[in-house]
């Protein structure tokens, strides 16, 4: 089901909260909300479960305005950080609830959950004895799912589903959710803080800051076309670097995985103040010169530490570096350059492209 979401507002007393959020989520698919902490994602999540009244703006449910209809009315369930599966009860009872409640036939129920335990693997066998913490917490998460699901929703809402569980864990969970996801071709709206949970997981990806929506689309979309420097800054493993381009002073926003270090040089080029390096411009791109201090293996590839002047950032090789002066090249597309700070919007820099130094 299409969920459209059209100028949504909660104010708290401290004046925060979600403003004036525009977002349509798209049918069967699964869309990532993420965004530093505090920037609204928990209060636009709790909004569409019913569980936060707005203080204007609407929620349609396939053309179906339930703003404020309470929460058991509008089909919208939810899977949350700590799971809030209920111990007392058996796995099976706990899958059930939802569908006793609705005073679905005991027939019906039963194979209900046998079928929703099959699709997110849990072994149906001993369900009814077994109780939620007999279980792993990555298993305990899809029976999570596995509750939030049975009683066939129009939209499942994640609250930072993965959280606590450990990274090889989330890894393979990430996979997980998405299959099941897409097996049941739900419409899902999925908050996290961790980006890249966000561009692998979601077929659509929307950046909060502050409250609003600084740039939504796919995750490609967001990643190599970031339209201001928030987005381009919080997404990828992302350094600022304060850089005279010709004449002029900009920010360039440079991924560890996209500068590679060339051929040796004998020093920083003349004229390249201490702190403010000189972006040459080369044929296909940028060039800076930098030194390179140290270097980490980091399992698939080495993590350079290339300092220029007081500033320093990241690049990322195949094979490792000795220190030294080099020259780094960036590409022309992977280049994000904005305005300094406190100049262009209020974003915090405004996006320049083009090669005009
Ligand atoms: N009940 C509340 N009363 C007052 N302020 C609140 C309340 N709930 C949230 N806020 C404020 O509203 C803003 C958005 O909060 P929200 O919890 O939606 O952010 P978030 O992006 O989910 O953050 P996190 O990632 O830390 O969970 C924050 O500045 C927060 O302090």
């Amino acid at each position: 089901m299409q969920i459209r979401i059209e100028r949504l507002t909660k104010t708290y007393a401290n004046q925060r909260g979600i403003n004036q959020i525009d977002l349509t989520l798209p049918e069967g698919g699964l869309t990532a909300i993420v965004g530093p902490s505090g920037c609204g994602k928990t209060t636009l999540l709790r909004t569409l479960a019913g569980l936060i009244k707005p203080d204007s703006g609407a929620i349609r449910f396939g053309g179906k305005d339930v703003t404020y209809a309470p929460p058991q009315h509008r089909g919208a369930t939810m899977v949350f950080q700590n799971y809030a599966l209920w111990p007392h009860m058996s796995v099976f009872d706990n899958i059930a609830y939802g569908l006793k409640l609705r005073r679905t036939p005991a027939a019906e129920i039963e194979l209900r959950v046998t079928d929703v335990l099959r699709r997110v693997e849990i072994d149906p066998a001993d369900v009814k004895k077994r109780h939620p913490q007999q279980y792993s917490g990555g298993q305990q998460q899809r029976i999570a799912l596995a509750r939030a699901l049975v009683v066939q929703p129009h939209l499942l809402l994640m609250d930072e589903p993965l959280s606590n569980l450990d990274a090889k864990v989330r890894q393979r969970l990430r996979v997980e959710i998405r299959n099941i996801q897409q097996s049941f071709g739900i419409t899902a709206l999925y908050v996290t803080h961790d980006q890249e949970e966000a561009l692998s997981m979601a077929d659509y990806v929307v950046l909060m800051n502050e409250g609003r929506i600084e740039q939504a689309g796919t995750p490609k979309e967001v990643y190599y076309q970031p339209s201001s420097y928030f987005t381009a800054h919080f997404l990828g493993d992302s350094h600022t670097l304060h850089v005279r381009r010709g004449a002029e002073m900009k920010r360039l926003v440079v991924r560890s995985c996209d500068m590679t270090i060339g051929s040796r040089a004998e020093q920083l080029p003349p004229g390249s103040a201490r702190d403010y390096p000189l972006a040459e411009s080369v044929e296909g791109g940028w060039q800076l010169t930098g030194e390179v201090t140290n270097h980490l293996f980091i399992g698939s590839s080495y993590r350079h530490m290339v300092r220029i002047g007081s500033q320093t950032f990241f690049a990322d090789a195949d094979e490792a570096y000795e220190p030294g002066v080099y020259r780094l090249h960036l590409p022309e597309e992977r280049a994000y350059w904005f305005e300094p700070e406190g100049q262009g919007a209020d974003t915090g820099g405004r996006m320049i492209s083009g090669v005009t130094a």
